[in-house]
């Protein structure tokens, strides 16, 4: 399902195996191992749908038959996790495009002031002309991805997609104010924030779940 937020593309993916991996990954009976799992899971079907309209070119292929067309990505993007909880979305982004560089952004969120509070960033010193994968589970109020994204737009990044499991309304809102270039791709849009600017009915702590509380 495809949604237009006035300039923001998202794209809710919500086929009934991601549906699945979401409803594991939701309910509270689930352990560090099953989420991660499931995370890993879910995490291939949404970059398969992000990649759906990626340009391929195309070469002479032989196959133990015949000539034929062979296809690749015509400009493998950049995969960035966001740490600590996109990592559980690293490794299964790199497997199904194992051509894509990856760089890294560390951020932890103030529980108090709900900002992002940078750790970690390692990436390429120019992005212009190449597509960037952002991997983060969460959309919630949207900051980290703010800040990740204008990392990203600072380094000349204009075709930059945001691939969560799960996002909330206030967070897809905030972004797409910003008018930064990125379009979402994510399993659920759920119903709002809590005071605590946790997603509802959300998942919890998707740091928390895979690698245990800090
Ligand atoms: O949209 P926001 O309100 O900014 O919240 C979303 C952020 O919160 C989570 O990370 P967290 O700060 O909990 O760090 P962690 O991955 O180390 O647990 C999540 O992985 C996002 O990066
Ligand atoms: O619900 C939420 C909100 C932010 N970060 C999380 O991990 N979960
Ligand atoms: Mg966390």
């Amino acid at each position: 399902m495809r949604a237009k937020l006035s300039g923001m593309d998202v794209h809710v993916v919500d086929h009934p195996l991601a549906k699945a991996r979401l409803s594991t990954m939701r309910d509270a009976r689930t352990d560090s191992a099953a989420f991660r799992a499931a995370l890993h899971e879910l995490t291939v079907m949404l970059v398969y749908e992000a990649t759906r309209d990626a340009p391929v070119r195309t070469e002479r292929i032989h196959t133990p038959v015949a000539r034929t067309e062979g296809y690749r990505l015509a400009s493998p993007p950049l995969l960035v996790p966001v740490l600590r909880a996109g990592l559980g979305m690293a490794d299964q982004a790199h497997t199904l495009i194992p051509d894509a560089q990856m760089g890294f952004v560390g951020l932890a969120r103030d529980e108090e002031t709900l900002k992002p509070t940078p750790y970690l960033e390692s990436l390429p010193e120019t992005l212009a002309d190449r597509p960037v994968l952002v991997l983060d589970p969460m959309l919630a109020t949207g900051g980290s991805m703010e800040y990740t994204i204008r990392l990203l737009t600072g380094r000349g990044a204009t075709d930059i997609t945001a691939i969560c499991a799960l996002a909330a309304p206030e967070g897809l809102a905030h972004l797409e104010g910003t008018g930064l270039p990125v379009r979402v791709v994510t399993a659920s849009i759920d119903e709002r924030l809590n005071d605590s600017g946790f997603i509802v009915p959300g998942l919890g702590d998707a740091g928390d779940r895979q690698y245990g509380a800090v």
